[in-house]
């Protein structure tokens, strides 16, 4: 297990990070989420030895990796937010290069590459040159190039900014098959909702240097409402039907208009028999039945009173 304990970093005496706890298991893929500016690139710096915390420990496995950085490096690749490519340098010749620093060499060295650029599905573009990459495929490189030394913890920065939809999905993808086929721990920080939701078990929110919430994703999600939103598109509407269905256990507020009607009812409520029976009674149909459920986003709106992106 890695975890970091109240872990601060001022830049001249300027609040950067403060007293952050978290913690990765083996095999987790956990997300660190938060708006530009949150601290989350300071707090992964600090994780992967680059930056020196000031004040507050991190530990592997009970060791203290800022004393002893050697044991972190070994297992942990970080995908820093800024490429780190050589540009005149093939695919290839940059995968040669940082594998040297990992101090691999010979078949060994070989072996990675072809793996890594199998991994990242840049096999076929291994001889060109960095300069002529999209953004995407260059962030594919970066990737690859933090899992020469096949890392069992991956740390990713925001790898997915400024790309197009194809190099998202094929990241999303790689990073998704890592943790579920290999079993590579992931941290990945974003301040994209969605790829949280969709890549991690456990998330933490991050604004202005502390962590506002931490959880897996029903247990933030539970901090937002004890309620559920169905909204119900009907053939017709029957003022006795909306009467009705107000009487029903565990609805606390139906709004009816038009053909349409919201209900709130307690969360869990397992209300869709009820309903069509009802509407039965009343001699409608239920066209259409959906749950409306409260996102991330939603989440951190309600922790902070501000959206994700700004
Ligand atoms: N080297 C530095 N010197 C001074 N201030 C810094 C330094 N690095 C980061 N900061 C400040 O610390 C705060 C946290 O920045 P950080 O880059 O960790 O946030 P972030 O959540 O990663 O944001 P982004 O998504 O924009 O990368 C910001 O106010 C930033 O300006």
């Amino acid at each position: 297990m890695l975890e970091a304990i109240r872990l601060s970093k001022f830049f001249k005496g300027k609040k950067a990070v403060q007293d952050v706890n978290l913690y990765l298991d083996n095999g987790e893929s956990v997300g660190l989420l938060g708006p530009n500016g949150a601290g989350k690139s300071t707090t992964i710096s600090m994780i992967s030895t680059l930056l020196k915390p000031t004040s507050g420990e991190i530990k592997l496995n009970g060791v203290n990796t800022i004393e002893k950085p050697g044991e972190i490096r070994k297992i942990l690749g970080v995908v820093p937010q800024e490429l780190a490519l050589y540009q005149e340098l093939s695919a290839y010749e940059n995968l040669k290069f940082f594998g040297s620093i990992y101090k691999m060499k010979g078949k060994e060295l070989e072996k990675s590459i072809r793996k890594v650029l199998e991994i990242v599905g840049l096999e076929d573009r291994q001889k060109d040159v960095v300069k002529t990459f999209s953004g995407g495929m260059k962030r594919r490189l970066n990737i690859a190039a933090a899992l020469l030394h096949q890392p069992q913890i991956l740390i990713l920065d925001e790898p997915t900014v400024g790309i197009d939809p194809q190099s998202r999905n094929h990241i999303l993808e790689t990073v998704r098959r890592l943790n579920e086929k290999d079993g590579t721990t992931i941290l990945y920080t974003s301040h994209y909702m969605e790829e949280v939701e969709q890549l991690c078990d456990r998330v933490y929110i991050m604004d202005h240097g502390e962590i506002i919430a931490a959880g897996t994703k029903a247990e933030l999600l539970s901090i937002l409402s004890t309620e559920d939103t169905i909204k119900l598109e009907l053939s017709r509407m029957d003022e006795a039907f909306a009467e009705h269905v107000k009487t029903i256990d565990g609805i606390r507020k139906v709004e009816a208009s038009h053909l349409q009607m919201k209900i709130i009812a307690k969360k869990g409520s397992n209300l869709i028999s009820e309903l069509v029976h009802l509407a039965d009674q009343h001699h409608m149909q239920i066209i259409n039945f959906h749950t409306e459920t409260p996102s991330l986003e939603d989440v951190f709106l309600h922790l902070t009173g501000r959206t994700l992106r700004n």
